[in-house]
């Protein structure tokens, strides 16, 4: 018997450690797009999961978005059934007609699919083929962006889409890893043309930019870029407490947040109180930038009588005495809310 490819082995054992935690019933899904990465954790999911004790399946999105989609969809469906995955669904996305760009709605509408089915199954979890690579760029964006603490946590390696556990076992494994493994393994692979098209700023971080940081300061740098996401992650679990409680007490009996509970918080976590309120206000995350929430902190800290703050969606949010209040704004002649 030919030994075992060390990439082959390596992705196994993330994948056995991530099934470990997972509830015992309903199948794991993988949300395979037939790329290397997908289609190497779902290789090692269909070895690794019969000896679990576990059901394993696949699910692929047609996005149809280039000719031959469907095709492809079809031909990962049936490398999927003969690899002993069960259930196995294709299943077919419109992605015109969302909001954002294409590459959000295409997102968005194959996340709206993949929680469908994992629902449908009752799925233990949905897993997904996000490298370390993937997560370096994701650090290095947020970087650029200047996301702050939240961004540069990364993606994390559990979260809930919708009911079920979206688990991303791949994630200390480098994309290198995942191609060899499918040489290893002769899978047919298949490149997401999105994926080098340089329209896209992920796709020039990968092409140009950490080729150029790998060159200059070592292949280290991968790893280092996707433990920073572990450790700011790790800090922000704590902040985000600290933040659940002090939201929790700076509630005003009338409504609202009292300033004097927030004015002594930390800024961090003054912060992300303000951030969560007004998402509770329903400003979604997306469009909540840094300076909406300065405001909302300037409403509090450097108090000289100014007007209104506008979140995203429109409301306002104003300070009546010790408190920050929300309302709806007033009508304006064009019927639209005024900031945003
Ligand atoms: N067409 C698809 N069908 C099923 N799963 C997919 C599809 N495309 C992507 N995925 C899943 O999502 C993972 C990440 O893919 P990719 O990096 O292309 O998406 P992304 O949009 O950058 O990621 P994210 O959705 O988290 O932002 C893949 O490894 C795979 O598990």
């Amino acid at each position: 018997m030919a030994p075992l490819a060390p990439p082959v082995a390596a992705i196994r054992v993330a994948v056995r450690r991530a099934l470990a935690d997972l509830p015992t019933d309903g199948p794991v899904l993988v949300a395979c797009s037939g790329g290397a990465d997908s289609l190497a954790l779902a290789a090692a999911t269909a070895f690794v999961a019969p000896r679990a004790g576990r059901t394993a399946g696949l699910v692929t999105v047609d996005h149809g978005l280039q000719s031959g989609s469907g095709q492809r969809a079809e031909a990962v469906a049936r490398w999927a059934q003969g690899a002993g995955l069960a259930p196995v669904e294709t299943v077919r996305v419109e992605v015109a007609g969302r909001p954002g760009g294409p590459e959000a709605a295409a997102r968005d509408a194959r996340y709206q699919a993949l929680a469908e089915v994992a629902g449908r199954y009752g799925a233990a979890a949905l897993l997904t083929g996000h490298t370390r690579d993937d997560q370096a760029e994701t650090v290095l964006l947020a970087l650029a962006r200047g996301a702050g603490p939240r961004g540069l946590a990364g993606m994390p390696a559990r979260r809930d889409l919708a009911g079920t556990p979206l688990v991303r076992p791949l994630l200390e494994i480098g994309r290198a890893e995942t191609r060899a493994a499918c040489v290893a393994l002769g899978l047919p692979t298949w490149e997401d043309p999105h994926n080098s098209d340089p329209a896209y700023a992920r796709s020039r971080v990968r092409a140009d930019v950490l080729p150029v940081l790998v060159s200059a300061l070592g292949p280290g740098v991968l790893d280092n870029l996707a433990r920073t996401a572990t450790l700011v992650a790790a800090d922000n679990a704590v902040l985000d407490e600290l933040a659940d409680a002090a939201l929790g007490q700076a509630r005003h009996p009338d409504g609202g947040l009292a300033t004097g509970a927030l004015a002594d918080l930390a800024p961090a976590v003054r912060g992300r109180v303000l951030r969560a309120w007004a998402h509770e206000l329903g400003a979604s995350p997306a469009a909540l930038s840094h300076r909406h929430v300065a405001a909302l902190d300037a409403l509090v800290t450097a108090w000289r009588g100014q007007r209104a703050s506008y979140l995203p969606g429109g409301l306002r949010v104003l300070r009546r005495a010790d408190r920050l209040v929300s309302e709806l704004p007033p009508a304006t002649p064009n019927g639209r809310a005024p900031g945003g």
